[in-house]
């Protein structure tokens, strides 16, 4: 067995509208994760961005690595795991499938990499419930998949050198959970049917580099007109945001961050994110990101300081 490893998974937002439970996209963000084999379980947490989240065998990094060891047949020694994110926590930006694809390729690298980079998807997306994020985080870039029962087929997408995105990270936390409890069970033809032309514009803009389509293809029936009362202002920020500079805007993963893809400048749209946020009595910050294009990466770096 390896006695230790460094994994740095980027955050990601998932969806881009109509792409539901389908679409992620990495970004330069991210989570860092040392694992190493140690005399008891502890887990050290750096900087403000994870403060609250549980320091033994509990946290969910530690309990991936405890997963995939008994999936291996094998017994997990004690862990000591130091981490430290730039993802914001429980807001729509992926912190979650960062951490569970950190903690599944750590362990499966401390285990001499029993499984393959696709099981570990394959494993990652069904811990999460949905590809996208975990997809997006592992594999980096824009990730198009499908859950399956025994496999989670897809297709990676280069997004062009000039794509890049704004975020507005409301100050208010929306947990995933929350946030797909609102969803309806049932959907009108109607709704499918747009839904589903729309992603399938989604992709092919993405695929073809066709980005001006994407104010179009980013519209959706599936989640956002159910979550829309959950950030105030969202339902503004996606119907303006184009008059700004926004190449298409979505709300990111299950919210409340919005997201706006752009090529130029993104002062007046950051401008614009921030007021109407603040017009309905909600303070934010904003975030320029540039897609991730690699995905998690190991490193056997573990004697630099954390
Ligand atoms: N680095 C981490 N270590 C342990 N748990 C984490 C980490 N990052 C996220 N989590 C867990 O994931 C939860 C947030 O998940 P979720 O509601 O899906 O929001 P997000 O959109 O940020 O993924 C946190 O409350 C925490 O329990
Ligand atoms: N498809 C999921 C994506 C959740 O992403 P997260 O980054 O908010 O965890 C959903 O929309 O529920």
């Amino acid at each position: 067995m390896k006695q230790g490893v460094q994994v740095i998974v980027p955050g990601s937002t998932a969806n881009l509208g109509p792409g539901f439970d389908t679409v992620g996209m990495a970004f330069e963000l991210y989570t860092k994760i040392r694992m190493e084999v140690s005399d008891e379980p502890k887990v050290v947490l750096y900087g403000d961005d994870l403060k609250g989240l549980p320091t033994d065998r509990s946290n969910l990094v530690y309990k991936m690595a405890e997963y995939l060891f008994e999936k291996a047949g094998l017994t997990l020694p004690p862990l000591r795991i130091q981490m430290r994110s730039d993802i914001p926590l429980t807001r729509g930006l992926g912190s979650s499938a960062a951490a569970i694809v950190g903690g599944l390729v750590a362990a499966n690298y401390l285990a001499e990499e029993p499984f393959s980079k696709d099981e570990i998807f394959q494993m990652a997306s069904h811990i999460e419930g949905h590809p996208d994020n975990v997809g997006a985080s592992l594999f980096g870039g824009i990730v198009v998949a499908v859950m399956e029962e025994e496999k989670v087929p897809y297709i990676k997408i280069e997004p062009k050198s000039s794509l890049k995105a704004l975020a507005v990270i409301p100050d208010f936390m929306l947990s995933t959970e929350k946030a797909r409890g609102v969803l309806p069970e049932k959907y009108s033809r109607k709704d499918t049917v747009f839904t589903l032309s729309h992603a399938g514009l989604l992709i092919a803009s993405l695929a073809s580099g066709r980005y001006d389509m994407l104010n179009t293809a980013m519209q959706d029936r599936v989640h956002q007109p159910y979550r829309t009362a959950l950030v105030p202002g969202m339902g503004t920020l996606l119907d303006k945001a184009h008059e700004y500079g926004a190449l298409g805007t979505a709300l990111s993963g299950a919210g409340p961050t919005i997201i706006s893809f752009l090529e130029g400048n993104d002062e007046r749209l950051k401008q614009f994110f921030v007021d109407t946020l603040l017009q309905n009595g909600i303070g934010s910050t904003t975030m320029s990101l540039m897609p991730d294009l690699h995905g998690a990466r190991i490193s056997e770096d573990i004697d630099t300081p954390f």
